[in-house]
């Protein structure tokens, strides 16, 4: 039984599995906390005794690794780092070790998940696009802010634009709607225009999770899948196969 944990910027995702030769990853229990509720996890690890291990991928920094570690005190914590090759991706970044840890494990879960040119996508405090050719290779990707992180800087950085709940509309004509079709557009419009770099390639598609993702989902006119929890899944298979299962 291992706990997978996803550390991101926003919240901590995690899930319980348990690891059975020849049989696929069961999923037992998963959830997700923010950052200063992270000694919930010792509930969690009560609720099931049976766990020795945790495996888990973070980049929200020292502090949150530290809080998860004491959380974890008395299983064995590993962390993933992001490498050359690993589950079947070959990572072209120029230096692989510099990639977001939750982008290395979402994308070796997308390509068990789906094993010809993807475009993951995820949607959490920033957004990722990342390009995974048919043969595995990842090809290099993008950062931008998250939905959330667009609408905030609106606020902070200029006199009149309020940080409110708009509404999407193809035509905004109020400033609230105009400031989250904006912020909408724009995710849609960065994940279109990668997922035209793998178009034309057999079974090509687009595999969406993280937070934000139903926001924008709907405007997405590529052939689309919503995932939840990529990174955990990608995790699973890694420490799946550390446990020569
Ligand atoms: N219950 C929620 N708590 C926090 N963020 C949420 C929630 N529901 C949706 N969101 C959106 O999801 C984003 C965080 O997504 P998540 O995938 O947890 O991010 P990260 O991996 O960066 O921690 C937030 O920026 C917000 O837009
Ligand atoms: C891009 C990210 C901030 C995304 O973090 P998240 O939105 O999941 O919290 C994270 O993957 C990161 O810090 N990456 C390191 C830089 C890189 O991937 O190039
Ligand atoms: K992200």
């Amino acid at each position: 039984m291992i706990l997978l944990i996803d550390a991101g910027n926003t919240r901590i995702k995690w899930r319980v599995v348990v690891v059975a030769a020849a049989e696929p990853l069961r999923a037992l229990d998963e959830g997700a906390l923010a950052h200063d509720g992270v000694a919930a996890l010792a509930a969690v690890r009560s609720r099931h005794p049976g766990l020795r291990r945790a495996f888990g991928c973070n980049v929200a920094g020292a502090e949150v690794a530290a809080a998860i570690a004491r959380a974890c005190a008395g299983l064995a914590l590993d962390w993933l780092r992001p490498s050359a090759a690993c589950g079947g991706v070959r990572n072209l970044y120029e230096d692989p070790a510099r990639l977001g840890a939750d982008r290395w494990a979402a994308l070796i879960g997308a390509r068990r998940l789906h094993p010809h040119a993807c475009l993951v996508v995820t949607a959490g405090t920033a957004t990722t696009v990342d390009l995974l050719a048919a043969d595995g290779d990842f090809l290099g990707g993008l950062i931008l802010p998250g939905v959330e992180l667009m609408q905030q800087a609106l606020a902070q950085g200029t006199a009149q634009l309020p940080l409110a709940e708009g509404r999407f509309t193809p035509m905004p004509r109020r400033t609230v709607d105009a400031i989250r079709s904006g912020c909408l557009q724009a995710q849609a419009g960065a994940v279109e225009r990668m997922f035209r770099q793998i178009a034309g390639e057999p079974q090509a598609l687009c595999l969406l999770g993280g937070g934000a993702a139903d926001s924008f989902a709907g405007l997405l006119e590529i052939p689309l899948r919503r995932v939840d929890n990529l990174v955990l899944s990608g995790l699973g298979a890694l420490a799946a196969a550390h446990d020569g299962h």
